[in-house]
């Protein structure tokens, strides 16, 4: 295994209260996979990412848990080596909404530079940023330009070669196509295909989006309310689901076919005060009485599919 994250926590210490927005999550990349991090807005996929890029934002904390990168367990390493190891060397992320992520004010090479010159590449830093645009597949003179003159698809590409600069071994890619037309989106998913086969990198994908997700990941964990309901190979997620909650995302993706958005009826529980028993059991169509008063725990199926449901 090559990222492993063991009962991670991760709470927010708001006015409100404390939001538990990821609460005792299990997960594993290989090397070389595709993973999908898949659940609806809130269910704590992109603290997921700031956790294991050790970037949770104020005034979120890791309250547990564990994330071994090489069989090392990075929350315990000091902020200076992490930060001169490990961020962006070995993982890297795209950020939602990292198009916008470029200062205006600078060319893309010169951004690209300012990684390679921090983390003190050993190399020459325009053959770097040459060769880094060659492999998003954009012209290199691309890179002269400033971030406002390049198109969406173009701006991700770079951010893409930007996170890409140091050679990392795993990338999270959170909701990288989000805001990008249906084949700007299609060609950022073959990118990231090629990457992983090229260079034999790892990615976890995270996304709200499961027809996308369909398209690229070998296994998938299904998030809701901070808590894996399932996860498993993705021919089992996508073709025969066991969990009500993953049915229903991919029942939603069925009528966004037919242009009509259905999605799951109700709302996400309220993370500083989450429903005893299963935190799906306000919106689940199967629930009984078990599913109010005791937490499932995941059972694991022969086909690789493991699912935390009473219906099990
Ligand atoms: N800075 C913050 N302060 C307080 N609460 C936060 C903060 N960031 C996230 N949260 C809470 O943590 C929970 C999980 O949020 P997160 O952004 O990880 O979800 P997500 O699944 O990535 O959703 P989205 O796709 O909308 O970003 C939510 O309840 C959110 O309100």
């Amino acid at each position: 295994m090559l990222l492993e994250v063991k009962n991670l926590k991760v709470y927010f210490y708001t006015k409100r209260g404390i939001v538990k927005a990821v609460d005792d999550v299990n997960l594993y990349l290989d090397k070389g996979e595709i993973v999908g991090l898949a659940g609806e807005s809130g269910s704590g996929k992109s603290t997921i990412g700031y956790a294991i890029m050790r970037l949770v934002p104020y005034p979120g904390k890791i309250e547990g848990g564990k994330i071994f990168f090489k069989g090392e367990n990075i929350l315990e390493i000091d902020e200076e080596t992490f930060r001169r190891n490990y961020r962006w060397k070995k993982i890297s992320m795209v950020f939602q909404g990292s198009m916008s992520g470029f200062t205006p004010v600078f060319k893309v090479k010169d951004q690209i530079i300012e990684v390679l010159r921090v983390h003190e590449w050993k190399g020459d830093y325009e053959e770097r940023v040459r060769e880094l645009f060659k492999m998003v597949n954009m012209d290199p003179s691309l890179a002269d330009k400033y971030p406002h003159e390049l198109s969406g698809g173009q701006k991700q590409r770079a951010f893409i070669a930007m996170a890409l600069a140091l050679n990392p071994e795993v990338l999270i890619a959170d909701e990288p196509t989000t805001a990008l037309d249906v084949i700007v989106q299609e060609n950022i998913l073959n990118l990231l295909k090629q990457l992983r086969k090229e260079l034999n990198l790892s990615i976890l994908f995270i996304t709200h989006d499961l027809a996308l997700l369909s398209e690229i990941s070998d296994r998938d964990y299904i998030l809701y309310a901070g808590k894996v309901m399932e996860s498993g190979p993705s021919e089992i997620i996508f073709k025969k689901p066991r969990h009500p909650y993953t049915t229903l995302l991919i029942e939603s993706i069925a009528t966004l076919d037919k242009d009509m958005i259905k999605g799951i009826p109700g709302f996400m529980p309220d993370l500083s005060n989450p429903p005893k028993g299963c935190r799906f059991n306000t919106r689940c169509p199967f629930a009984k009485d078990i599913c109010f008063k005791e937490e499932p725990k995941l059972k694991a199926f022969s086909d690789g599919d493991e699912v935390a449901c009473w219906l099990y």
